[in-house]
């Protein structure tokens, strides 16, 4: 079997006095999008966070594209092409919507074709091209966020809770924008509540509880046992449709 482009083995982080991830492990193929489900306050958010570096983990290895990336910076974790959207939505509120884009377009302007694709998901960027971010809605700045990590291809995109506060129509654009990257150039790893999104969207899962992984395997084996989404999420699926 081809070797996943990112794996967690053992992972374990602290923060402050705190221990929050007790041994994470699980995988990201290459290719696919991989949904990283579980309760509130299991450790998702923490996992993308130490995954990108921002927060240092005290044990384990993130092995990305076959090397291990546990403890290098920021900085040059994204330059080996991995890009985060935190769920706070990280723009620039005085910044107009095309200045955003273009300083998150690293390797110079961005490409006009690859802005027509984002325009055609995400149509309000297009209207607001020339207006501070500050002043867009709360499911537009949504749009942008993701957008600024799609500005240019990546090879993985950690995106958490992207359909948060977004209408049903701008939802489905996602889900269509998120396919194609995942056809293309990228692999995904999503933290999503939405579980209506993320049954449609992802190829394989993640579950974690209490700061670790509870449960691994393919989305569509998960989606289809009630009794496990019960034991591991509180509910099943079917709920949320
Ligand atoms: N800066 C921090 N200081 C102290 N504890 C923190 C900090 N950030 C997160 N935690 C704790 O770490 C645990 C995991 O939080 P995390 O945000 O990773 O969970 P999550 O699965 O993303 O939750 P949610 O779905 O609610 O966003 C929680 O108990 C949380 O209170």
């Amino acid at each position: 079997m081809a070797e996943p482009l990112l794996s967690l083995r053992g992972v374990k982080t602290d923060i402050g006095r705190y221990h929050i991830l007790h041994g994470v492990e699980f995988d990201v193929p290459e290719g696919g999008l991989t949904m990283l489900l579980g309760r509130n306050g299991a450790g998702k958010t923490t996992t993308l966070r130490t995954i990108m570096g921002l927060w240092r983990a005290t044990a384990g290895e993130v092995r990305f594209a076959g090397r291990n990336i546990a403890g290098l910076a920021t900085p040059d974790i994204a330059r080996l092409g991995i890009a985060y959207v935190p769920e706070s939505m990280a723009i620039f509120a005085d910044l107009t919507v095309q200045e955003n884009l273009t300083l998150a377009a690293r390797s110079g302007p961005p490409d006009q074709k690859r802005l027509d694709w984002i325009f055609s998901r995400f149509e309000a960027l297009k209207r607001f091209w020339t207006l501070p971010a500050g002043n867009l809605s709360g499911g537009q700045k949504q749009m942008l966020a993701v957008a600024r990590a799609i500005i240019e291809p990546r090879r993985l995109l950690l995106i958490d809770e992207p359909t948060k506060g977004l209408a049903p129509a701008i939802i489905t654009n996602m889900i269509d924008a998120f396919r194609e990257l995942k056809d293309g150039e990228a692999s995904l790893l999503v933290v999503e509540q939405n579980f209506a999104f993320a049954r449609q969207l992802g190829d394989t899962v993640a579950v974690m509880d209490d700061g670790k992984v509870a449960h691994t395997g393919s989305m569509a084996a998960f989606a289809a046992d009630d009794a496990l989404q019960q034991h591991l999420l509180g509910m099943g699926m079917g709920e949320h449709q």
